[in-house]
């Protein structure tokens, strides 16, 4: 059975300008989509931080970088994580999709050098079962900076690789990668394709936003999509919507 990680962007699912507020419709469509994916294969959905994550994060000074040892710093970032996972795992339930939540916090780690380690034995296992796992971007502990962010994106990589996905989407608020002109570039496959145009996220986002993504996707050695919302269908019906980033 083919095997899809479907990410989820902060700026979809939430009004990223808005503290903690989800966006309905964003929500509504993306889980339309994970329903239809769900119905014919596996799915692991990931989601991003949007306007839940990142504003604590940026509160306390804490990034994929720069960690925290203040567990209550720490909390408030998972917590308001948390609420914004058991939002999406709502929207998918009323679509009867058996969703289940798999939170970083306390599943992973990263070392010295910031590497990530994921065992998946809990995704694996609820895939077998027929679940579909949804994880997000949160806070993690980190060997010698206490705890920092790590990005939907990483969690997508991670899991993309460890699982042998056969497709990976990631919808973000653009259609795709944009050029300098603004147009959608169709194909990446090496960063300096889309430096030029590449920036961060023009909302609070300590992750990173673009380049990052650019950046983490061409490791990924697997074709990735990233889309807008308007993708979605198409990505769905097993279409090349938006950008596909290709890592040699
Ligand atoms: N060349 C570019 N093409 C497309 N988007 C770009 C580009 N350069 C910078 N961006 C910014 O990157 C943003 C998308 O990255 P971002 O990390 O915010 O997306 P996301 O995954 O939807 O959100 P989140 O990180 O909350 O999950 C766009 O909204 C835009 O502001
Ligand atoms: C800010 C937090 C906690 C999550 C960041 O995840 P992202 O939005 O996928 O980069």
């Amino acid at each position: 059975m083919s095997l899809v990680v479907l990410k989820l962007g902060g700026s979809v699912v939430t009004d990223k300008d808005e503290p903690e507020t989800v966006d309905e419709d964003g929500l509504a469509a993306a889980a339309d989509a994970v329903a239809s994916l769900a119905a014919s294969g596996q799915v692991v959905v990931v989601h991003g931080g949007g306007s839940f994550g990142h504003h604590h994060a940026a509160d306390h000074g804490v990034s994929s970088a720069t960690g925290t040892h203040d567990a209550v710093g720490v909390r408030a970032i998972h917590d308001a994580m948390k609420r914004l996972n058991d939002a999406v795992l709502d929207a998918l339930a009323e679509r009867d999709v058996p969703a289940l939540p798999v939170h970083p916090l306390s599943a992973g780690a990263r070392t010295e050098d910031g590497s990530l380690s994921l065992p998946l034995a809990s995704t694996e296992t609820m895939l077998a079962e027929g679940f579909v796992p949804v994880l997000h971007g949160d806070v993690i502990a980190h060997a010698g900076e206490g705890a920092t962010i790590v990005s939907g994106d990483d969690l997508v990589v991670s899991l993309a690789s460890g699982l042998g996905a056969d497709r990976v989407g990631l919808c973000s608020t653009v259609p795709g990668v944009l050029d300098t002109d603004g147009d959608v570039i169709p194909e990446i496959t090496a960063f300096e394709d889309a430096a030029a145009a590449l920036g961060g996220s023009e909302s609070t986002d300590v992750t990173g936003g673009m380049a990052a993504k650019v950046r983490k996707l061409l490791a990924l050695g697997a074709p990735a999509h990233v889309f807008g919302p308007d993708g979605l269908s198409s990505f769905v019906a097993g279409e090349s919507p938006g950008t596909v980033i290709r890592g040699e």
